[in-house]
């Protein structure tokens, strides 16, 4: 086994798109002459991932994602840079490459339509060349494990979505890959469906050490599955780390909801808090905010309007969630810069409670 699963430098992929010229002249020069531009849809990008991690690679419609997974996969060649995949040079080595990948793409199907689940995993037994005796034992094992038996029958256009996710998975590990890549594999699925398949990836890469490279808009999937993030901003790498890294240094505080039993001023509430740097919001006269940032001890604020004469009935602690801070590196296209600055300014970032009227 190579020492890394999927090792990347430099890679660039350029498009040639024409440019089309406005109004019927124009319409029909474009017949005689056509004039082409070039679009770049990765810039330069490096990262390596070692075996047996789950990487989520993540970024806004059109950063590039999906034409790295296709030249990771084979499918598009290269425009320069160094790509290697198990060893492997993906678009070069095919049919040795194959073997020992899986692939999803939650928007196409690798399974044949009108034919019954059985049958196109039968022929992707062949396209693999995989031998009888080990087809049965794994087909069986993911057959159980994600409750297919009914399904392998009927025709895959029949299937619900869910359902026809579930025979992608199984269609891409009948070869018994190492690594797995995954473009959108929970998109339009139900939460029941998408804690499934989360579970299901997270047992495979446990048990059998599968690699798994993940594209999603859903953030919970990263969540639940992966300790590294890679976020591209168009056609570039903008942060390559941690996930925990990547909220603490994005969070930049925390927000406390008070409810009173009682009507309570503003002025009551800062007098309570004064000298600790907190901000307060008022919601109406018995609901409040305050805003902490990191510096400020949740307790010690905690105990400062606890330890007051006020009337509290409800308490709830806030925590900036992943969504906002990934949406705001988005908007500021790095979370280099923004990391830098974070600190220094403390501005507080929107929270899980959208009523929040905090400055
Ligand atoms: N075959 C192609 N010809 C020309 N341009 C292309 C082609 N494929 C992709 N692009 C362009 O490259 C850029 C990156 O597209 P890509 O599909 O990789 O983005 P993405 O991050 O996967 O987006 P999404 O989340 O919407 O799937 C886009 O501007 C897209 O229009």
């Amino acid at each position: 086994m190579t020492q890394l699963a999927i090792d990347v430098r430099d890679l660039r992929k350029q498009f040639k798109v024409q440019n089309n010229r406005t109004g019927l002249g124009g319409a029909i020069r474009d017949l005689f002459k056509r004039e082409y531009r070039e679009v770049a849809a990765v810039k330069d990008i490096t990262f390596q991932i070692p075996h047996g991690e789950i990487c989520g690679y993540i970024g806004e419609n059109g950063a590039g994602k999906s034409t790295t997974i296709k030249m990771l996969t084979g499918i598009l060649v290269p425009t320069s840079g160094m790509l290697r995949v198990n060893g492997y040079v993906p678009h070069k080595e095919r049919e040795k490459f194959v073997k020992e990948i899986g692939v999803v793409f939650g928007q196409r199907s690798q399974l044949w339509w009108d034919i019954g689940v059985i049958e196109s995993f039968q022929l992707l037994r062949k396209v693999y060349r995989v031998p009888e005796a080990d087809f049965r034992k794994r087909l069986d094992e993911l057959v159980e494990r994600l409750q297919l038996g009914e399904l392998l029958n009927r025709p895959v256009r029949k299937l619900s979505l869910g359902q026809r996710m579930r025979c992608e998975l199984v269609a891409s590990l009948l070869h018994n890959p190492s690594i797995l890549f995954l473009d959108e594999p929970t998109i339009g699925l139900d939460i029941i469906v998408k804690t499934e398949i989360r579970e299901f990836l997270k047992e495979m890469n446990r048990e059998h050490g599968t690699t798994i490279l993940l594209t999603t808009h859903d953030l919970q999937d990263i969540e639940a599955l992966c300790s590294r993030v890679i976020m591209l901003d168009d056609g570039r790498i903008i942060y390559d780390g941690g996930l925990e890294e990547l909220k603490t240094r994005w969070s930049k505080g925390r927000e406390i909801k008070f409810q009173f039993g009682s009507a309570i001023s503003l002025d009551r509430l800062r007098d309570m808090t004064e000298g600790l740097g907190v901000t307060w919001t008022m919601d109406n006269d018995v609901e409040a905010g305050m805003w902490l940032p990191h510096a400020v001890n949740v307790s010690d604020a905690l105990a400062r309007v606890v330890g007051s004469s006020a009337d509290i009935r409800d308490i709830k602690i806030n925590e900036t969630n992943t969504d906002e801070i990934v949406r705001e590196i988005y908007q500021s296209g790095s979370a280099e810069t923004k990391a830098a600055t974070a600190a220094a300014l403390e501005a507080p970032a929107d929270t899980e409670e959208k009523e929040s009227t905090r400055p």
